[in-house]
């Protein structure tokens, strides 16, 4: 199958600081990939080379076998800083990246993902009147209206506390089970990424490279406490020098 994103030999740096030192990755159509490495080692630079926020010095990035040159709609980036308007409702936020010029079908597919992400009876509400794990919502909701092919995540639910990411990230898997998109996920979060991912990447220290690729072989729902999933967990952090 051919790879829906495909990074050859890329690299990057910033004047004479190197940050991403010649990364092969390719990931499949519909593959969840999640990327883990120390602190700083360039993991965010890599996802916006990936989503076209940055381009590499030399290397390539490809998505459907194009280049990538700029950002495009059918990839979204969500992050951990939220982007919702403050001064829209719930719905004119899910409305706003909506191209069509159908105000009353714009607004029947805000009211739809609204109604995907848990957010049903809160269409008129404002971000103010929100919790934490509302606005996540909205935000995902949001990166799911316009459909895209692949959604860029980066740390997504490490503002949320414990218990409101844990539930964000069943919602995820629930959503993804039901629109298959290809998601490249960021994350501090070991067990997160064990939790979620069919993959995960270790990268080291910057510059960085693939230092592991560990596959999760493991059907969901997971328990992280499975001895398959702890000794996996174990290999990580130990790749991580933890
Ligand atoms: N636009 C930029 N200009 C200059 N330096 C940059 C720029 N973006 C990132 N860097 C540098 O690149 C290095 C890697 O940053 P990046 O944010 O990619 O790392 P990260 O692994 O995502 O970090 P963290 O784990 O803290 O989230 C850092 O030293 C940072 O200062």
């Amino acid at each position: 199958m051919d790879a829906k994103i495909l990074v050859s030999g890329a690299r990057k740096g910033f004047k004479s600081l190197p940050v991403v030192d010649g990364i092969d990755l390719a990931v499949a159509p519909g593959e969840f990939v999640a990327i883990v490495g120390p602190s700083g080692c360039g993991k965010s630079t890599l996802l916006k080379l990936l989503a076209g926020f940055e381009h590499p010095d030399s290397g390539s990035v490809m998505i459907d076998g194009q280049p990538v040159t700029r950002p495009t709609p059918n990839a979204i980036v969500i992050s951990q800083h939220g982007s919702v308007f403050p001064w829209l409702t719930v719905q004119e936020n899910l409305m706003f990246g909506l191209s069509s010029t159908d105000d009353a079908a714009r607004a029947a597919t805000a009211d739809h993902y609204a109604d995907v992400v848990g957010l049903k009876g809160f269409e008129k509400a404002y971000p103010h009147e929100l919790s934490g794990g509302m606005l996540k919502r909205v935000e995902i909701a949001r990166a799911l209206a316009v459909k895209p092919d692949i959604l860029f995540m980066d740390e997504p639910f490490s503002a949320l506390d414990a218990l409101t990411a844990l539930k964000m990230r069943n919602e995820l898997l629930r959503i993804l089970r039901e629109e298959r998109h290809t998601v490249i996920l960021i994350t501090h979060d070991v067990e997160e990424a064990i939790y979620l991912a069919d993959r995960v990447v270790v990268l080291s220290p910057r510059p960085t490279r693939i230092a592991s690729v560990f596959p999760i072989g493991q059907p969901h729902p997971r328990k992280v406490s499975q001895p398959e999933l702890q000794a996996v967990k174990e290999a990580i952090l130990g790749q991580l020098g933890l």
